[in-house]
């Protein structure tokens, strides 16, 4: 009889100062194993890029033979105003490519109206609840993936009444969860947040407080998500 093994954890950033929170948080020095079975690799910025990306990782490790368990889109993501300040943890309930789709005169058009697919990722309730519970503090609710970084109100404003649940935007998640569906793996997706969603102004971004939160986020998980624990022995 032996043990199935459980393959490790994905974590997929967009850029490399992500992924280096991301790690430092992984790094626990009272337990040194901690982070082994979690690899953290950078995608590039948006869904395209994301989407390749992880595809690649994914089927790379399957043809070598030690696919991964679980994926986990994470960084750091825009607050719609009243709903996600600087700073938060979000935790995505759905990840929503929510300019996937079609304008008209009557407004926008999801890609579901067009009959093309769907544009909202669940993710994966065992790893959403591992998650909230090692975050108690986070927030819950969807993640927006943009190709175009909201700049102006009018925008936040639509984007806000199209999507009551949604709490922040990013430009990564639903890119990562096609790519995790495709391989047929859990997706979950987690951010911080580091500018409000809103008229440009990168002067209002606080990346060290979003990095930190980061951080903080992965040094809170405990070693191994129940997804990846072997649940049952294979008898060969
Ligand atoms: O310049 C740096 O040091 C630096 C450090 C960490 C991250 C960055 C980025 O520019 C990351 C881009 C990344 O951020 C997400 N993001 C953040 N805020 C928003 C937003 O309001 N709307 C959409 N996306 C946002 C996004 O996922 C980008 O990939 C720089």
């Amino acid at each position: 009889m032996q043990l199935s093994h459980p393959g490790p954890l994905l974590v997929v950033t967009a850029v490399e100062p992500e992924a280096a929170a991301v790690r430092a948080g992984l790094i626990d020095p009272r337990e040194p194993s901690t982070g082994t079975n979690v690899v953290v690799a950078v995608a590039g910025v948006g869904s395209a890029e994301a989407a390749a990306g992880t595809a690649r990782l994914l089927a790379l490790a399957e043809a070598a033979g030690r696919p991964y368990a679980a994926v986990i889109s994470a960084g750091i993501g825009g607050g719609l105003p009243g709903r996600a300040a600087i700073g938060d943890t979000v935790i995505a309930a759905r990840s929503v490519a929510a300019d996937l789709g079609a304008d008209s005169p009557d407004g926008y058009l999801p890609i579901e109206r067009l009959g093309f697919g769907n544009s909202t990722a669940v993710t994966d309730e065992d790893l959403s609840v591992w998650l909230r519970a090692a975050l108690p503090d986070a927030l819950t609710g969807d993640v927006l993936t943009v190709n175009t970084v909201t700049g102006t109100a009018a925008r936040a404003t639509g984007l806000a009444a199209r999507h009551p649940s949604a709490l922040a935007e990013a430009m990564e998640g639903y890119g990562v969860a096609v790519a995790a569906r495709a391989a047929g793996l859990p997706f979950a997706e987690l951010r911080t947040i580091s500018n409000p969603v809103g008229p440009r102004d990168r002067a209002a971004w606080n990346l060290p407080a979003a990095l930190t939160s980061l951080k903080a986020a992965f040094a809170a998980l405990p070693a191994v998500p129940p997804v990846l624990a072997p649940a049952k022995p294979i008898i060969e």
